[in-house]
């Protein structure tokens, strides 16, 4: 897999740290030029990081206007756009669906849900003009299986899940792939916003006993951003360690 996407330009939604930045490392190792989105992208350091993106751009993915006028620098920029990684996400509150803050619910599903719509959306004709291209939307295994006390977060990546297979069926003469990965719990800052007890019950239920780690993520994703993946969309690509049965 080697500089498998040599000269590919890669949007990361969520780049600047934890999963996205894991996945836009590793596109960046495969040859892929690659263009962070964020909310905030100061601070960037490129030792530690181990690369340097070709673009940061403060994208809101919440915000319509603020993707497309992301997207319409890229395009000038670079010219091209051939793999959209949607990852970007909160978790939200963690408490029962009664006393779920309705505010929080709408930001929950803005960001988690809304900003993959809106980035897909900005992105697509692009790709469909150019007839190549990747999606790959980062859902999580609470959007299969349903997690108790977060049910906003529960609901959006769900919601990730069935955008992403309808998406694919409309695009599946057009070049344009759209996949999506759900991967159980990774040790990042939004693990450390659930409870202790939870932490070690999503753990518990992982039949290898461990997490997950970024790199894993990375290396899947990898793949399904590239031309190697050429006759799977509208997939939900696990990484449950043995915990999805279906
Ligand atoms: N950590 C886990 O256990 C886990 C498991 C399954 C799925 N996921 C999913 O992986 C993705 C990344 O999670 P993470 O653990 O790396 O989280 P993280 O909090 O470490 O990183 C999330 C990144 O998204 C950015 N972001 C948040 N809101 C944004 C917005 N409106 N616009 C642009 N960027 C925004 C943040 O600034 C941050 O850089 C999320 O979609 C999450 O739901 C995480
Ligand atoms: C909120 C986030 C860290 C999260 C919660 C629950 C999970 C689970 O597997 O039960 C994780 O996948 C993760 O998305």
């Amino acid at each position: 897999m080697t500089r498998y996407l040599e000269g590919q330009t890669a949007i990361v939604t969520g780049g600047m740290r934890g999963i996205g930045l894991g996945i836009a490392r590793r596109l960046h190792s495969a040859g892929a030029q690659i263009v962070i989105w964020d909310l905030a992208v100061d601070g960037w350091d490129s030792v530690a990081n181990g690369f340097e993106p070709v673009m940061r751009q403060a994208v809101n993915v919440a915000s319509l206007a603020s993707v497309e006028a992301g997207f319409k620098e890229v395009v000038a920029q670079q010219g091209r756009v051939d793999i959209l990684v949607n990852n970007a996400g909160i978790n939200g509150p963690v408490t029962p669906c009664w006393e779920y803050p309705p505010a929080a619910w709408d930001q929950v599903i803005a960001i988690d849900l809304t900003g993959v719509f809106y980035c897909c959306r900005t992105v697509i004709p692009h790709m469909r003009e150019r007839g190549y291209g990747r999606i790959v939307n980062v859902a999580s295994m609470a959007g299969k299986d349903g997690v108790q006390y977060i049910s906003g977060y529960s609901a959006a990546k769900a919601g990730v899940i069935a955008f992403t297979k309808a998406a694919a069926k409309e695009l599946a003469q057009d070049g344009v792939l759209l996949n999506c990965i759900a991967p159980a719990m990774v040790e990042t800052g939004l693990m450390a916003e659930m409870t202790p007890e939870h932490i070690a019950a999503s753990k518990a239920k992982i039949p290898m006993g461990r997490f997950l780690q970024i790199e894993e993520i990375a290396n899947m994703v990898t793949w399904i951003a590239g031309p190697e993946c050429s006759f799977t969309t509208g997939f939900v690509f696990d990484l449950s360690g043995g915990r999805a049965t279906y």
